[in-house]
Protein backbone atom coordinates (compact mmCIF):
# COMPACT_ATOMS: atom_id res chain seq x y z
CA UNK A 1 0.00 0.00 0.00
CA UNK A 2 1.48 3.16 -1.02
CA UNK A 3 2.72 5.41 1.55
CA UNK A 4 0.68 8.32 0.93
CA UNK A 5 -2.11 6.80 0.67
CA UNK A 6 -1.51 5.02 4.00
CA UNK A 7 -0.87 8.60 5.23
CA UNK A 8 -4.18 9.67 4.39
CA UNK A 9 -6.22 6.74 5.62
CA UNK A 10 -4.58 7.10 9.02
CA UNK A 11 -5.71 11.01 9.03
CA UNK A 12 -9.31 9.76 8.55
CA UNK A 13 -9.05 6.18 10.27
CA UNK A 14 -7.84 8.63 13.34
CA UNK A 15 -10.81 10.78 13.23
CA UNK A 16 -13.13 8.36 12.76
CA UNK A 17 -11.85 6.13 15.95
CA UNK A 18 -11.49 9.76 18.46
CA UNK A 19 -15.55 10.05 17.22
CA UNK A 20 -16.99 6.62 17.72
CA UNK A 21 -14.57 4.58 19.14
CA UNK A 22 -13.22 1.13 18.29
CA UNK A 23 -17.09 -0.02 17.73
CA UNK A 24 -20.31 0.04 19.89
CA UNK A 25 -20.39 0.25 23.31
CA UNK A 26 -22.12 -3.29 23.55
CA UNK A 27 -20.77 -5.43 26.69
CA UNK A 28 -18.78 -8.41 26.10
CA UNK A 29 -16.17 -10.44 27.99
CA UNK A 30 -13.37 -9.78 25.77
CA UNK A 31 -11.55 -6.75 27.41
CA UNK A 32 -11.85 -8.60 31.23
CA UNK A 33 -9.99 -11.69 29.25
CA UNK A 34 -6.13 -12.11 30.28
CA UNK A 35 -3.95 -11.51 27.39
CA UNK A 36 -0.25 -9.98 26.36
CA UNK A 37 0.48 -7.02 27.00
CA UNK A 38 0.95 -3.80 24.58
CA UNK A 39 3.32 -1.70 24.25
CA UNK A 40 1.93 0.36 21.06
CA UNK A 41 -1.86 1.88 20.77
CA UNK A 42 -1.31 2.14 16.96
CA UNK A 43 -0.10 -1.39 16.23
CA UNK A 44 -1.04 -3.52 19.42
CA UNK A 45 -0.28 -6.85 19.11
CA UNK A 46 -0.44 -7.42 15.54
CA UNK A 47 3.56 -7.49 15.07
CA UNK A 48 4.10 -9.69 17.31
CA UNK A 49 1.58 -11.74 15.92
CA UNK A 50 2.57 -11.42 11.48
CA UNK A 51 5.96 -10.45 12.20
CA UNK A 52 7.05 -13.11 13.93
CA UNK A 53 9.99 -15.33 13.02
CA UNK A 54 9.54 -18.06 13.91
CA UNK A 55 6.21 -17.63 12.91
CA UNK A 56 4.05 -18.85 16.04
CA UNK A 57 6.54 -18.52 18.92
CA UNK A 58 4.29 -15.20 20.11
CA UNK A 59 1.63 -17.33 19.66
CA UNK A 60 2.56 -20.81 21.32
CA UNK A 61 3.66 -17.80 24.41
CA UNK A 62 0.84 -16.49 24.55
CA UNK A 63 -1.39 -20.24 24.65
CA UNK A 64 0.89 -21.10 27.38
CA UNK A 65 0.32 -18.29 30.06
CA UNK A 66 -2.71 -17.31 28.88
CA UNK A 67 -4.76 -20.21 27.52
CA UNK A 68 -6.18 -20.99 23.95
CA UNK A 69 -8.81 -18.45 24.40
CA UNK A 70 -7.49 -14.66 24.89
CA UNK A 71 -7.56 -11.42 24.30
CA UNK A 72 -5.07 -9.49 21.72
CA UNK A 73 -5.12 -6.11 21.03
CA UNK A 74 -5.04 -5.02 17.41
CA UNK A 75 -4.65 -1.34 15.96
CA UNK A 76 -5.77 1.50 18.15
CA UNK A 77 -6.51 -0.41 21.45
CA UNK A 78 -9.17 -2.37 19.96
CA UNK A 79 -9.56 -5.92 21.75
CA UNK A 80 -9.26 -9.02 19.35
CA UNK A 81 -10.03 -12.66 20.09
CA UNK A 82 -7.40 -15.36 19.42
CA UNK A 83 -8.81 -18.96 19.48
CA UNK A 84 -7.40 -22.29 19.71
CA UNK A 85 -10.08 -24.16 21.77
CA UNK A 86 -11.58 -26.64 19.62
CA UNK A 87 -15.43 -26.14 21.02
CA UNK A 88 -14.90 -22.20 20.34
CA UNK A 89 -13.40 -23.00 17.05
CA UNK A 90 -16.23 -25.16 15.79
CA UNK A 91 -18.31 -22.77 16.44
CA UNK A 92 -17.22 -19.81 15.32
CA UNK A 93 -16.57 -22.16 11.91
CA UNK A 94 -19.76 -23.37 11.94
CA UNK A 95 -21.61 -19.74 11.68
CA UNK A 96 -20.09 -17.91 8.76
CA UNK A 97 -23.54 -15.04 9.20
CA UNK A 98 -22.47 -14.54 12.48
CA UNK A 99 -18.62 -14.80 12.29
CA UNK A 100 -17.91 -13.63 8.30
CA UNK A 101 -14.73 -12.78 6.54
CA UNK A 102 -12.55 -9.63 7.37
CA UNK A 103 -13.82 -6.36 6.18
CA UNK A 104 -10.31 -6.39 3.61
CA UNK A 105 -11.14 -9.63 2.61
CA UNK A 106 -14.75 -8.52 1.31
CA UNK A 107 -13.11 -5.13 0.01
CA UNK A 108 -10.25 -6.86 -2.00
CA UNK A 109 -11.13 -10.62 -2.78
CA UNK A 110 -13.44 -9.04 -5.80
CA UNK A 111 -11.02 -6.62 -6.87
CA UNK A 112 -9.01 -9.26 -7.56
CA UNK A 113 -10.92 -12.60 -8.41
CA UNK A 114 -14.65 -11.16 -8.74
CA UNK A 115 -17.76 -11.13 -6.93
CA UNK A 116 -18.95 -14.58 -7.83
CA UNK A 117 -15.20 -15.52 -6.01
CA UNK A 118 -16.51 -18.76 -3.97
CA UNK A 119 -13.79 -16.66 -1.75
CA UNK A 120 -16.76 -14.32 -1.55
CA UNK A 121 -20.38 -14.90 -2.03
CA UNK A 122 -22.27 -15.49 1.22
CA UNK A 123 -25.41 -17.11 1.77
CA UNK A 124 -27.79 -18.31 -0.89
CA UNK A 125 -25.47 -17.25 -3.36
CA UNK A 126 -22.00 -19.51 -1.47
CA UNK A 127 -25.08 -22.36 -1.11
CA UNK A 128 -25.56 -22.68 -4.53
CA UNK A 129 -22.35 -21.99 -6.32
CA UNK A 130 -20.39 -24.38 -3.57
CA UNK A 131 -23.14 -27.14 -4.51
CA UNK A 132 -22.48 -27.62 -8.10
CA UNK A 133 -18.43 -26.88 -7.38
CA UNK A 134 -18.31 -29.51 -4.21
CA UNK A 135 -19.65 -32.11 -7.12
CA UNK A 136 -16.30 -30.99 -9.27
CA UNK A 137 -14.08 -31.87 -6.14
CA UNK A 138 -15.47 -35.22 -5.54
CA UNK A 139 -13.31 -37.88 -4.74
CA UNK A 140 -13.51 -39.84 -7.81
CA UNK A 141 -13.69 -36.49 -9.67
CA UNK A 142 -9.82 -35.73 -8.01
CA UNK A 143 -8.72 -39.19 -8.26
CA UNK A 144 -9.04 -39.08 -11.74
CA UNK A 145 -6.36 -36.43 -12.49
CA UNK A 146 -3.46 -38.58 -11.00
CA UNK A 147 -2.00 -38.86 -14.57
CA UNK A 148 -2.40 -35.13 -14.86
CA UNK A 149 -0.58 -34.19 -11.50
CA UNK A 150 2.15 -36.40 -12.20
CA UNK A 151 2.59 -35.17 -15.84
CA UNK A 152 3.52 -31.80 -13.78
CA UNK A 153 6.15 -33.74 -11.48
CA UNK A 154 7.43 -36.07 -14.40
CA UNK A 155 8.37 -32.53 -16.45
CA UNK A 156 10.31 -30.97 -13.77
CA UNK A 157 11.84 -34.41 -12.84
CA UNK A 158 13.10 -34.26 -16.67
CA UNK A 159 14.38 -30.88 -16.14
CA UNK A 160 16.35 -31.68 -12.87
CA UNK A 161 17.95 -34.70 -15.10
CA UNK A 162 18.61 -33.32 -18.08
CA UNK A 163 20.60 -29.79 -16.63
CA UNK A 164 23.60 -30.71 -14.03
CA UNK A 165 22.13 -29.19 -10.97
CA UNK A 166 23.40 -29.39 -7.27
CA UNK A 167 21.80 -26.71 -5.17
CA UNK A 168 17.67 -25.60 -6.52
CA UNK A 169 15.70 -23.23 -4.87
CA UNK A 170 12.74 -25.93 -4.15
CA UNK A 171 10.61 -22.85 -3.09
CA UNK A 172 10.26 -21.87 -6.52
CA UNK A 173 10.50 -25.05 -8.03
CA UNK A 174 7.50 -26.41 -6.11
CA UNK A 175 5.32 -23.33 -6.86
CA UNK A 176 6.47 -23.32 -10.38
CA UNK A 177 5.01 -26.99 -10.74
CA UNK A 178 1.99 -26.88 -8.73
CA UNK A 179 0.80 -23.41 -10.88
CA UNK A 180 1.56 -26.03 -13.64
CA UNK A 181 -0.27 -28.84 -11.84
CA UNK A 182 -3.60 -26.63 -10.70
CA UNK A 183 -3.90 -24.91 -14.03
CA UNK A 184 -3.59 -28.38 -15.93
CA UNK A 185 -5.89 -30.21 -13.30
CA UNK A 186 -8.29 -27.69 -12.09
CA UNK A 187 -8.50 -26.12 -15.70
CA UNK A 188 -6.93 -27.83 -18.64
CA UNK A 189 -4.64 -25.42 -19.19
CA UNK A 190 -1.38 -25.06 -18.43
CA UNK A 191 -1.01 -21.40 -17.02
CA UNK A 192 3.04 -21.50 -16.59
CA UNK A 193 2.84 -21.23 -20.51
CA UNK A 194 0.77 -17.82 -20.43
CA UNK A 195 3.14 -15.90 -19.71
CA UNK A 196 1.29 -12.54 -18.93
CA UNK A 197 -1.24 -14.76 -16.71
CA UNK A 198 1.73 -15.99 -14.62
CA UNK A 199 3.43 -12.63 -13.98
CA UNK A 200 0.26 -11.14 -12.92
CA UNK A 201 -0.30 -14.11 -10.43
CA UNK A 202 3.03 -13.69 -8.91
CA UNK A 203 2.52 -9.97 -8.59
CA UNK A 204 -0.92 -10.79 -6.88
CA UNK A 205 0.51 -13.21 -4.36
CA UNK A 206 3.33 -10.75 -3.69
CA UNK A 207 0.73 -8.07 -3.02
CA UNK A 208 -1.38 -10.05 -1.10
CA UNK A 209 1.73 -11.64 1.05
CA UNK A 210 3.60 -8.17 2.00
CA UNK A 211 3.14 -8.08 5.36
CA UNK A 212 4.69 -5.48 7.30
CA UNK A 213 4.02 -2.59 9.92
CA UNK A 214 2.82 -0.60 7.14
CA UNK A 215 0.35 -3.25 5.61
CA UNK A 216 -1.64 -3.82 9.47
CA UNK A 217 -2.46 -0.37 9.67
CA UNK A 218 -3.57 -0.28 6.22
CA UNK A 219 -5.90 -3.04 7.16
CA UNK A 220 -7.36 -1.74 10.60
CA UNK A 221 -8.14 1.42 8.26
CA UNK A 222 -9.63 0.05 5.53
CA UNK A 223 -12.03 -1.84 7.63
CA UNK A 224 -13.40 1.76 9.20
CA UNK A 225 -15.07 2.73 6.05
CA UNK A 226 -17.78 1.79 4.30
CA UNK A 227 -17.45 -0.12 0.94
CA UNK A 228 -18.96 2.43 -1.23
CA UNK A 229 -16.46 4.70 0.06
CA UNK A 230 -13.45 1.96 -0.75
CA UNK A 231 -14.10 1.48 -3.59
CA UNK A 232 -13.63 4.60 -5.00
CA UNK A 233 -10.08 3.59 -4.40
CA UNK A 234 -10.04 1.47 -7.56
CA UNK A 235 -10.25 4.56 -8.93
CA UNK A 236 -6.99 5.82 -8.07
CA UNK A 237 -5.36 2.53 -7.45
CA UNK A 238 -2.49 2.48 -5.32
CA UNK A 239 0.48 0.24 -6.64
CA UNK A 240 -0.85 -2.86 -4.81
CA UNK A 241 -4.28 -2.56 -5.53
CA UNK A 242 -3.30 -1.99 -9.18
CA UNK A 243 -1.45 -5.30 -9.02
CA UNK A 244 -5.02 -6.67 -7.91
CA UNK A 245 -6.92 -4.99 -10.73
CA UNK A 246 -4.01 -6.16 -13.49
CA UNK A 247 -3.98 -9.80 -12.44
CA UNK A 248 -8.45 -9.71 -12.39
CA UNK A 249 -7.90 -8.36 -16.32
CA UNK A 250 -5.93 -11.79 -16.92
CA UNK A 251 -8.20 -13.60 -15.21
CA UNK A 252 -11.18 -12.05 -17.24
CA UNK A 253 -9.24 -12.96 -20.37
CA UNK A 254 -8.32 -16.09 -19.81
CA UNK A 255 -11.48 -17.18 -18.14
CA UNK A 256 -13.47 -16.30 -21.61
CA UNK A 257 -10.94 -18.40 -23.57
CA UNK A 258 -11.59 -20.95 -21.29
CA UNK A 259 -15.52 -20.80 -20.45
CA UNK A 260 -15.81 -20.62 -24.33
CA UNK A 261 -13.64 -23.77 -25.40
CA UNK A 262 -15.12 -25.79 -22.90
CA UNK A 263 -18.41 -24.75 -23.72
CA UNK A 264 -18.06 -25.78 -27.45
CA UNK A 265 -17.10 -29.31 -26.55
CA UNK A 266 -20.16 -29.29 -24.27
CA UNK A 267 -22.33 -28.03 -27.77
CA UNK A 268 -20.97 -30.88 -29.97
CA UNK A 269 -21.16 -33.43 -27.42
CA UNK A 270 -17.67 -34.61 -28.04
CA UNK A 271 -16.40 -36.64 -25.17
CA UNK A 272 -15.23 -33.49 -22.10
CA UNK A 273 -11.94 -33.23 -20.91
CA UNK A 274 -11.51 -34.41 -17.37
CA UNK A 275 -9.56 -31.22 -16.13
CA UNK A 276 -12.37 -30.24 -12.96
CA UNK A 277 -13.47 -26.71 -15.17
CA UNK A 278 -14.68 -28.94 -17.66
CA UNK A 279 -16.73 -31.09 -15.28
CA UNK A 280 -17.46 -27.83 -14.01
CA UNK A 281 -19.13 -26.40 -16.94
CA UNK A 282 -21.00 -30.01 -17.56
CA UNK A 283 -22.23 -30.30 -13.81
CA UNK A 284 -23.74 -26.50 -14.14
CA UNK A 285 -25.37 -27.26 -17.07
CA UNK A 286 -27.57 -30.13 -15.41
CA UNK A 287 -27.95 -27.84 -12.12
CA UNK A 288 -31.73 -26.81 -11.27
CA UNK A 289 -30.00 -23.37 -10.43
CA UNK A 290 -26.98 -22.95 -12.05
CA UNK A 291 -24.07 -20.86 -12.24
CA UNK A 292 -24.06 -17.41 -14.32
CA UNK A 293 -21.47 -17.29 -17.02
CA UNK A 294 -19.26 -14.36 -14.86
CA UNK A 295 -19.98 -16.41 -11.73
CA UNK A 296 -18.15 -19.67 -13.63
CA UNK A 297 -15.50 -17.48 -14.55
CA UNK A 298 -14.93 -15.72 -11.78
CA UNK A 299 -13.49 -19.13 -10.03
CA UNK A 300 -10.68 -19.13 -12.39
CA UNK A 301 -8.32 -16.86 -10.50
CA UNK A 302 -10.06 -17.83 -7.13
CA UNK A 303 -9.16 -21.71 -7.88
CA UNK A 304 -5.48 -20.72 -8.76
CA UNK A 305 -4.73 -18.64 -5.88
CA UNK A 306 -6.24 -20.62 -3.24
CA UNK A 307 -5.07 -24.13 -4.67
CA UNK A 308 -1.52 -23.14 -5.51
CA UNK A 309 0.27 -21.23 -2.55
CA UNK A 310 -1.08 -23.10 0.20
CA UNK A 311 0.18 -26.44 -1.58
CA UNK A 312 3.63 -25.33 -2.73
CA UNK A 313 4.51 -24.16 0.92
CA UNK A 314 2.92 -27.84 1.94
CA UNK A 315 5.47 -29.07 -0.44
CA UNK A 316 8.50 -26.88 0.28
CA UNK A 317 8.07 -27.58 3.95
CA UNK A 318 7.93 -31.57 3.11
CA UNK A 319 11.55 -31.35 1.48
CA UNK A 320 12.99 -29.11 4.20
CA UNK A 321 11.75 -32.09 7.03
CA UNK A 322 12.97 -34.81 4.55
CA UNK A 323 16.70 -33.04 4.17
CA UNK A 324 17.17 -32.75 7.81
CA UNK A 325 16.37 -36.24 7.94
CA UNK A 326 17.67 -38.08 5.47
CA UNK A 327 16.33 -41.87 6.63
CA UNK A 328 12.91 -40.39 6.24
CA UNK A 329 13.25 -39.97 2.94
CA UNK A 330 14.50 -44.00 2.51
CA UNK A 331 11.30 -44.90 4.06
CA UNK A 332 9.48 -43.42 1.71
CA UNK A 333 11.58 -44.80 -1.07
CA UNK A 334 11.20 -47.92 0.07
CA UNK A 335 7.87 -48.06 0.58
CA UNK A 336 6.99 -46.77 -2.63
CA UNK A 337 9.59 -49.40 -4.48
CA UNK A 338 7.78 -52.01 -2.49
CA UNK A 339 4.09 -51.05 -3.59
CA UNK A 340 5.11 -50.86 -7.06
CA UNK A 341 6.73 -54.31 -7.10
CA UNK A 342 3.77 -55.62 -5.46
CA UNK A 343 1.36 -54.05 -7.64
CA UNK A 344 3.03 -54.05 -11.10
CA UNK A 345 -0.78 -54.02 -13.07
CA UNK A 346 -2.15 -50.97 -11.17
CA UNK A 347 -1.76 -47.53 -11.05
CA UNK A 348 -0.13 -46.67 -7.40
CA UNK A 349 -2.77 -45.82 -4.62
CA UNK A 350 -1.23 -42.97 -2.78
CA UNK A 351 -3.54 -43.54 -0.02
CA UNK A 352 -1.59 -46.58 0.57
CA UNK A 353 1.64 -45.29 1.49
CA UNK A 354 1.46 -44.94 5.36
CA UNK A 355 4.43 -43.34 6.14
CA UNK A 356 4.26 -40.85 2.95
CA UNK A 357 1.21 -39.80 4.49
CA UNK A 358 2.28 -39.50 7.83
CA UNK A 359 4.73 -36.83 6.46
CA UNK A 360 2.07 -35.23 4.77
CA UNK A 361 -0.03 -34.87 7.73
CA UNK A 362 2.94 -34.22 10.18
CA UNK A 363 4.03 -30.81 7.47
CA UNK A 364 0.41 -30.07 7.67
CA UNK A 365 0.43 -29.83 11.69
CA UNK A 366 3.38 -28.55 12.55
CA UNK A 367 4.04 -26.60 9.39
CA UNK A 368 0.09 -25.34 8.40
CA UNK A 369 0.16 -23.75 5.43
CA UNK A 370 -2.22 -21.34 6.26
CA UNK A 371 -1.47 -20.52 9.88
CA UNK A 372 -3.83 -18.56 11.36
CA UNK A 373 -7.43 -16.59 9.83
CA UNK A 374 -9.00 -13.96 10.45
CA UNK A 375 -12.76 -13.93 11.55
CA UNK A 376 -15.17 -10.74 12.45
CA UNK A 377 -18.13 -10.76 14.14
CA UNK A 378 -21.02 -9.13 12.22
CA UNK A 379 -23.02 -9.68 14.78
CA UNK A 380 -23.13 -9.53 18.88
CA UNK A 381 -22.49 -13.82 19.67
CA UNK A 382 -22.38 -16.12 22.33
CA UNK A 383 -19.40 -19.25 22.00
CA UNK A 384 -19.42 -21.41 23.93
CA UNK A 385 -15.97 -22.95 25.56
CA UNK A 386 -14.51 -26.44 26.15
CA UNK A 387 -13.25 -25.43 29.45
CA UNK A 388 -14.49 -22.54 32.11
CA UNK A 389 -12.37 -19.65 32.28
CA UNK A 390 -12.23 -17.88 35.55
CA UNK A 391 -11.13 -14.24 35.02
CA UNK A 392 -11.54 -11.17 37.38
CA UNK A 393 -13.37 -13.30 39.74
CA UNK A 394 -15.49 -14.38 37.16
CA UNK A 395 -16.09 -18.00 35.45
CA UNK A 396 -17.05 -18.12 32.01
CA UNK A 397 -18.03 -21.09 30.69
CA UNK A 398 -19.16 -19.05 27.60
CA UNK A 399 -18.22 -15.81 26.07
CA UNK A 400 -20.08 -12.67 25.01
CA UNK A 401 -18.28 -10.91 21.72
CA UNK A 402 -19.70 -8.23 20.64
CA UNK A 403 -20.43 -7.14 16.56
CA UNK A 404 -17.41 -5.52 15.09
CA UNK A 405 -14.54 -7.82 17.17
CA UNK A 406 -12.40 -9.74 15.40
CA UNK A 407 -11.29 -13.38 15.66
CA UNK A 408 -7.80 -14.64 14.97
CA UNK A 409 -8.33 -18.65 14.44
CA UNK A 410 -5.19 -19.74 15.74
CA UNK A 411 -4.57 -22.62 13.53
CA UNK A 412 -1.38 -23.83 14.06
CA UNK A 413 -1.62 -22.89 18.20
CA UNK A 414 -4.62 -25.57 17.72
CA UNK A 415 -2.18 -28.21 16.36
CA UNK A 416 -0.01 -27.95 19.48
CA UNK A 417 -2.97 -28.13 22.19
CA UNK A 418 -1.13 -30.90 24.12
CA UNK A 419 -4.61 -31.74 25.30
CA UNK A 420 -5.43 -33.09 21.44
CA UNK A 421 -2.09 -33.54 20.05
CA UNK A 422 0.06 -35.16 23.52
CA UNK A 423 2.69 -33.86 25.83
CA UNK A 424 4.75 -34.60 22.35
CA UNK A 425 2.88 -31.83 20.30
CA UNK A 426 5.79 -29.38 20.35
CA UNK A 427 7.97 -32.39 18.28
CA UNK A 428 7.84 -33.06 14.59
CA UNK A 429 7.24 -36.91 14.69
CA UNK A 430 5.38 -38.31 11.99
CA UNK A 431 5.24 -41.87 13.87
CA UNK A 432 2.44 -40.14 15.74
CA UNK A 433 0.25 -40.67 12.32
CA UNK A 434 1.32 -44.33 12.67
CA UNK A 435 -0.35 -45.02 15.29
CA UNK A 436 -3.90 -44.24 15.49
CA UNK A 437 -4.59 -44.07 18.76
CA UNK A 438 -1.54 -41.37 19.51
CA UNK A 439 -4.36 -38.69 18.00
CA UNK A 440 -6.88 -37.62 19.61
CA UNK A 441 -10.24 -38.27 18.09
CA UNK A 442 -12.24 -36.89 20.34
CA UNK A 443 -12.02 -33.31 18.72
CA UNK A 444 -12.80 -34.01 15.34
CA UNK A 445 -12.65 -30.41 13.28
CA UNK A 446 -11.57 -30.48 9.52
CA UNK A 447 -12.32 -33.28 6.61
CA UNK A 448 -8.91 -34.62 7.32
CA UNK A 449 -7.46 -36.50 10.10
CA UNK A 450 -8.47 -34.03 12.53
CA UNK A 451 -6.44 -30.99 11.47
CA UNK A 452 -7.33 -28.01 10.92
CA UNK A 453 -5.23 -26.81 7.74
CA UNK A 454 -8.27 -26.89 5.81
CA UNK A 455 -11.01 -25.28 8.38
CA UNK A 456 -14.10 -26.69 8.98
CA UNK A 457 -17.82 -25.88 8.49
CA UNK A 458 -19.69 -24.41 5.60
CA UNK A 459 -16.28 -22.63 4.66
CA UNK A 460 -14.31 -25.74 4.40
CA UNK A 461 -11.63 -25.64 2.07
CA UNK A 462 -12.58 -27.35 -1.19
CA UNK A 463 -9.96 -28.28 -2.47
CA UNK A 464 -8.11 -30.62 0.13
CA UNK A 465 -9.21 -33.51 -1.83
CA UNK A 466 -6.48 -32.39 -4.74
CA UNK A 467 -4.30 -30.74 -2.36
CA UNK A 468 -3.59 -34.37 -0.75
CA UNK A 469 -3.49 -36.34 -3.72
CA UNK A 470 -1.27 -33.40 -5.42
CA UNK A 471 1.14 -33.39 -1.97
CA UNK A 472 1.48 -37.37 -2.50
CA UNK A 473 2.14 -37.63 -5.70
CA UNK A 474 4.65 -34.84 -6.14
CA UNK A 475 6.42 -35.31 -3.30
CA UNK A 476 7.20 -39.44 -4.01
CA UNK A 477 7.99 -38.69 -7.42
CA UNK A 478 10.31 -36.47 -6.25
CA UNK A 479 12.01 -38.79 -3.66
CA UNK A 480 12.06 -41.65 -5.56
CA UNK A 481 14.14 -39.79 -8.12
CA UNK A 482 16.29 -37.75 -6.04
CA UNK A 483 18.35 -37.29 -2.46
CA UNK A 484 17.52 -33.68 -0.86
CA UNK A 485 19.74 -32.47 1.56
CA UNK A 486 20.12 -29.13 3.53
CA UNK A 487 23.14 -26.52 2.46
CA UNK A 488 25.72 -26.11 5.17
CA UNK A 489 24.91 -22.95 7.07
CA UNK A 490 21.50 -22.76 5.87
CA UNK A 491 19.29 -20.74 7.92
CA UNK A 492 15.70 -20.55 7.26
CA UNK A 493 12.61 -19.66 9.72
CA UNK A 494 8.64 -20.24 9.60
CA UNK A 495 7.39 -16.46 8.52
CA UNK A 496 3.64 -15.51 7.82
CA UNK A 497 3.31 -14.27 4.09
CA UNK A 498 -0.11 -15.45 4.72
CA UNK A 499 0.64 -18.99 4.17
CA UNK A 500 3.32 -20.08 6.27
CA UNK A 501 6.95 -19.91 4.03
CA UNK A 502 10.49 -20.26 4.78
CA UNK A 503 12.17 -16.92 5.17
CA UNK A 504 15.41 -16.03 5.23
CA UNK A 505 17.31 -13.81 7.16
CA UNK A 506 16.17 -10.39 4.98
CA UNK A 507 12.35 -12.00 5.04
CA UNK A 508 12.83 -13.25 1.71
CA UNK A 509 10.56 -16.27 0.91
CA UNK A 510 13.18 -19.38 -0.30
CA UNK A 511 14.58 -22.57 0.40
CA UNK A 512 17.89 -24.00 -1.47
CA UNK A 513 18.50 -27.83 -1.19
CA UNK A 514 21.41 -29.80 -2.60
CA UNK A 515 19.31 -31.81 -5.16
CA UNK A 516 21.05 -34.87 -6.30
CA UNK A 517 20.27 -37.84 -8.61
CA UNK A 518 19.48 -40.82 -7.76
C1 LIG B 1 -2.50 -27.68 1.48
C2 LIG B 1 -3.31 -27.03 0.69
C3 LIG B 1 -4.48 -26.20 1.11
C4 LIG B 1 -4.77 -25.64 2.33
C5 LIG B 1 -3.98 -25.76 3.63
C6 LIG B 1 -6.01 -24.91 2.18
C7 LIG B 1 -6.65 -24.24 3.20
C8 LIG B 1 -7.85 -23.57 3.07
C9 LIG B 1 -8.51 -22.87 4.15
C10 LIG B 1 -8.01 -22.78 5.58
C11 LIG B 1 -9.64 -22.34 3.65
C12 LIG B 1 -10.67 -21.48 4.39
C13 LIG B 1 -10.29 -20.01 4.24
C14 LIG B 1 -11.30 -19.07 4.86
O1 LIG B 1 -12.50 -19.30 4.79
O2 LIG B 1 -10.86 -18.04 5.42
C15 LIG B 1 -9.70 -22.70 2.24
C16 LIG B 1 -10.72 -22.32 1.40
C17 LIG B 1 -10.71 -22.59 0.05
N1 LIG B 1 -9.80 -23.37 -0.65
FE1 LIG B 1 -8.18 -24.29 0.13
N2 LIG B 1 -6.43 -25.02 0.89
C18 LIG B 1 -5.54 -25.81 0.20
C19 LIG B 1 -5.61 -26.19 -1.12
C20 LIG B 1 -6.62 -25.84 -1.99
C21 LIG B 1 -6.71 -26.27 -3.36
C22 LIG B 1 -5.76 -27.23 -4.04
C23 LIG B 1 -7.81 -25.62 -3.90
C24 LIG B 1 -8.38 -25.70 -5.28
C25 LIG B 1 -7.79 -26.25 -6.32
C26 LIG B 1 -8.40 -24.81 -2.85
C27 LIG B 1 -9.50 -24.01 -3.00
C28 LIG B 1 -10.14 -23.35 -1.97
C29 LIG B 1 -11.33 -22.53 -2.16
C30 LIG B 1 -12.02 -22.23 -3.47
C31 LIG B 1 -11.70 -22.07 -0.89
C32 LIG B 1 -12.93 -21.23 -0.52
C33 LIG B 1 -14.05 -22.18 -0.08
C34 LIG B 1 -15.31 -21.46 0.37
O3 LIG B 1 -15.24 -20.36 0.90
O4 LIG B 1 -16.39 -22.08 0.21
N3 LIG B 1 -7.65 -24.96 -1.70
N4 LIG B 1 -8.59 -23.45 1.93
Amino acid sequence: MDQLLIAGFCVCALTVVLRYGCGRRSVDDIASLPGPPSSSWLYGNLPELLLDRPYGSNGLKWLAEYGPVHRIRGCFGENRLMVSDPVALRYILANFTTFGKSPTHRFLNPIAFGSGSLLHVTGEQHHRIRGIMNAMFSATNVRGLAPILEKAVLELIERWRSEPIDVVDVYRAMHDTTLQAVGEGVMGYNIRENENYARTYRNLVQAEATLSKAAILADAVLCKFPYSLLNILTLFPSSDIQKLVDHRHANVHLSNILLESKLETLKLESEADNDLFSILVQKNSEASSPMSADEIKDQVGTLTVAGEETTANSLVWALYVLAQNPQWQETIRQEINHWIANHSDRAVDYDQLPFLNAIIKEVLRFYSPLPHADRYCTQDAIVPLSEPIITAGKVLTSLRVKKGTYVTVAISTFHRLTSIWGPDAHEFKPSRWLRDEEVSKSTSLGPYSNLLSFFSGPRVCIGWRFAILETQIILSHLVRNFIFSLLAGSDVQPGCAITLVPMDADGKANLYLHVSPL
